[in-house]
């Protein structure tokens, strides 16, 4: 195996980790694989193929050619295979050909980022060929240039909110466009998780509605990363069977991937004294600057564009001490570069111009860089997927190379360092998305009958009886008006604008400076209470204003430019009550429900917090309370079971809370969700249940899917939480394992050696 470049990177790196710290808890060299090629395909104009191989393309590999084949044959695919493994050959190859052999046909690209949309149609124009007219709508495209795309383009590259805004609610003027549709390109499948993937699933319904309206029949093609079952993933995304295509032919150099935890620090206390591990930002800058030190081309992804920038920064400061003319070989990357700024930068890291790179998960998508020395990967990313994208960018063909994971405080990071199977062997985590949630439904389906009018036969993609239920509601809500023939939307203006198909509903607030009147961005109804309350700092594009000013009302939150030393952290009470008990499993003395719930939550006050943890002091608020209504998965405990584990009453209420707050850092294990994304609530009685209950509930109207998918999985999520909690070498609780960086009530009582008797007792009756 060719590792030895990445062990003697990794050897480098522990050089410089004092001798009382062992931060190192897992090395592994993952195989070379070799390139397995395969032939053109018959049918492939030599043209095409030309186009290729002028690129320095000489053959495809199997892959490729597996899921064109399918493609040309008109079958729905979804290609599920690594990093930089060519899945945009494997489309090209058969959308070009169709090209070229049919004069008329025309095809659809859609990328969750005008960036990578951008990127693919500059790919598609590189190859030179003649009669593509490839063009992009989106957004930027100016208004007298798209007569011309609707008139002439064959192939229109595009995102999912320009297809709802602006081609789907006018299709009339697509019609010729429509009627020769032959493929949509569904690129970074996995792209679309949660309300956002809801969102799309059903607009991809819309979307081949209309086709066949037309006369088309479409054959979609799903790229992704790696998930487990993506044929049923892209198949409930793009509302058609989709054949899966994951047997990966790319060649990939041999890696060495390290596990990698950060020391517990004696000098630094946290929330309630807890202790603190130094930050995966400040440890990933030093082990950046041992290797630029060493000459290796360094990716280092960090969570936050801040601290992105901020790793740069350490790293520039710590090389200037060593050799100031490495310090200007490293840089910072974020989103919303321009794409020369992204070429140059794929440019000077390819020469070795750039020897290090801080950058935020923006360089994850659409960026051809593959093939450096070393990807160091700050905090889990999320999703598996997002990992081994991440991962991906390193791997040299005929030389090893290094990936270090480096853990976050947190219950989900500590379960991986010390789990390395769970994240070296496991099959990546399911896409989850629910397209049947009613309130993401109901808009859609007013948007899909004022294209056109609904009738029972377009039902089924759409959920059949469920459809036909919330269609029910829209007419007597007064939004539809059904007649003989179907549903139709009556009103003159469309539905289309009031639907935020990247938000959870409603109507979004608007965060504003005051003095410029600049519209800064957006923050979800739902949580603009806890982040953009009178007094919260608010960060935006890594510039910090507090605010001033919250009407709820008016959709408005006014705010001023200041950046004080401290953060603010909402306090809340949160009450949550069972509405519909919808599956309840029974073991001896414990039951696990997956139900609807309504969650009250009120923020009744602010902490003002110093960067050290300290607390300035608590500011009182004078918001509303908010309800809402979603799905959530819970467990309930006999009290006698408590006391034969030996949890007295007066513990219980905080080893219930600590075994949740866990629960919901591992969560994303098994779904793909993020933390923030759920809630949770523990009560030591719970009125609806009548005993000890532990909800954790999506934190979308509706839901996303998040609570079913922990409900199905419990037994497993429920044995990491346990691992996770009992993983973590501090004594009583720190960020690593039951607290929660999100808790409302200041993570208190939290009972650390409680809550692994807790899930102890769930996991004992239900496996
Ligand atoms: N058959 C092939 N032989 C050699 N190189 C290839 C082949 N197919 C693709 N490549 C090269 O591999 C690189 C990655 O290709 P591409 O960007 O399509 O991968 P991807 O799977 O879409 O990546 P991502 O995971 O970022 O979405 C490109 O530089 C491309 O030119």
């Amino acid at each position: 195996m060719r590792t030895e470049r990445g062990r003697q990177l990794l050897s480098r790196v522990l050089a410089g980790v004092p001798a009382n710290e062992n931060p190192l808890t897992h090395v592994e060299d993952l195989p070379e694989r070799l390139p397995q090629y395969a032939e053109w395909p018959d049918w492939a104009p030599a043209q095409v193929v030309g186009a290729f191989r002028a690129r320095g393309l000489e053959k495809p590999w199997t892959h490729q050619v597996e899921a064109a084949e399918h493609i040309w044959n008109s079958r729905h695919v979804v290609l599920s295979t690594g990093t930089a493994s060519g899945k945009s050959l494997s489309y090209q190859l058969p959308v070009l050909s169709s090209f070229a052999t049919d004069r008329r046909c025309t095809a659809l690209y859609l990328a969750p980022t005008k960036a990578l949309g951008a990127d693919q149609l500059r790919a598609v124009r590189d190859l030179d060929l003649p009669d593509v007219r490839a063009s992009s709508f989106d957004g930027d495209t100016p208004m007298e240039e798209r007569d011309w795309v609707r008139a002439h383009a064959r192939w229109v590259f595009t995102n999912p909110d320009m297809i709802h805004r602006g081609i789907l609610p006018s299709h009339a003027r697509w019609a010729q466009f429509f009627r020769r549709l032959k493929y949509i390109v569904v690129d970074e499948a996995h792209a679309y998780r949660g309300v956002f993937g809801s969102h799309v699933a059903l607009l991809l319904r819309r979307l081949r509605r209309v086709a066949r309206h037309y006369g088309s029949d479409p054959t979609f093609i799903a790229a992704s990363a790696t998930v487990s079952d993506p044929s049923v993933s892209a198949t409930r995304l793009c509302g058609v069977e989709c054949v899966a295509v994951t047997e990966d032919g790319s060649p990939r150099g041999a890696r060495t991937v390290a596990l990698w935890e950060p020391p517990l620090m004696d000098e630094l206390k946290g929330e309630n004294g807890a202790p603190v591990r130094r930050s995966a930002g400040a440890e990933t800058a030093r082990i950046l600057t041992d290797l630029v030190v060493e000459g290796a081309r360094t990716l280092a992804f960090v969570r936050s564009r801040r601290g992105a920038e901020l790793t740069a920064l350490s790293a520039r400061h710590a090389l200037s001490q060593v050799d100031t003319t490495l310090a200007g070989r490293v840089a910072a990357y974020r989103a919303g570069f321009l794409p020369e700024e992204r070429r140059a930068l794929e440019k000077s890291l390819a020469s070795g111009e750039l020897l290090g790179v801080a950058s935020t998960n923006a360089l994850e998508l659409g960026v051809d860089i593959a093939g450096l020395d070393a990807v160091v990967v700050a905090g889990y990313p999320g999703t598996l997927a997002s990992f081994w994208q991440q991962a991906g960018r390193a791997g040299r063909a005929g030389d090893g190379s290094l990936v270090v994971f480096v853990a976050r405080d947190d219950p989900l990071d500590t379960y991986l360092v010390h789990n390395p199977s769970a994240m070296l062997h496991r099959p990546i985590e399911a896409t989850v998305l629910d397209p049947l949630n009613p309130y993401v439904l109901a808009p859609h389906l007013a948007c899909a009958a004022a294209e056109l009018p609904l009738k029972d036969k377009d039902l089924p993609p759409f959920g059949g009886d469920t459809a036909r239920e919330v269609l029910q509601d829209l007419v007597n809500d007064g939004v539809l008006r059904k007649r003989p023939a179907g549903w139709y939307w009556t009103s003159r203006d469309r539905p289309h604008a009031g639907v935020d198909i990247r938000g959870s509903g409603g109507e979004q607030i608007m965060v504003v400076e005051a003095d410029t009147g600049r519209m800064l961005g957006t923050v979800d109804p739902g949580s603009a209470c806890a982040t953009v309350h009178p007094g919260a700092v608010y960060l935006h594009q890594g510039t910090s204003y507090v605010v001033d000013e919250l009407d709820l009302d008016a959709g408005l939150a006014l705010v001023h430019a200041e950046d004080p030393e401290w953060t603010t952290q909402p306090r809340d009470v949160v009450d949550i009550s069972v509405l519909k008990t919808l599956t309840k499993q029974d073991f001896d003395g414990v039951t696990v429900c997956l139900g609807d719930v309504a969650v009250t939550s009120q923020v009744v006050a602010y902490l003002r917090r110093l960067p050290s943890g300290e607390v300035i002091d608590q500011v009182p608020l004078d918001l509303p309370e908010r309800t809402l209504e979603t799905r959530a998965v819970w467990y309930t405990i006999a009290e006698d079971l408590l006391r034969e584990a030996g949890i007295e009453r007066a513990q219980t209420g905080g080893a219930l809370h600590a075994a949740e707050h866990a629960a919901i850092g591992l969560l994303p294990l098994l779904a793909t969700c993020d933390r923030w994304d759920i809630g949770g609530v523990s009560t030591a009685m719970h009125p609806d249940t009548g005993e000890a209950t532990v909800f954790v509930h999506d934190g979308h109207p509706g839901g996303a899917g998040f609570a079913d998918r922990g409900f199905q999985s419990i037994a497993d999520w429920l044995t990491a939480t346990r691992l996770a909690i009992d993983s973590c070498e501090c004594q009583a609780g720190c960020p690593s394992c039951v607290q929660s960086p999100k808790c409302g009530n200041g993570n208190e009582p939290l009972d650390k050696a409680g809550a692994i008797r807790v899930l102890d007792i769930v996991l004992k009756a239900i496996t």
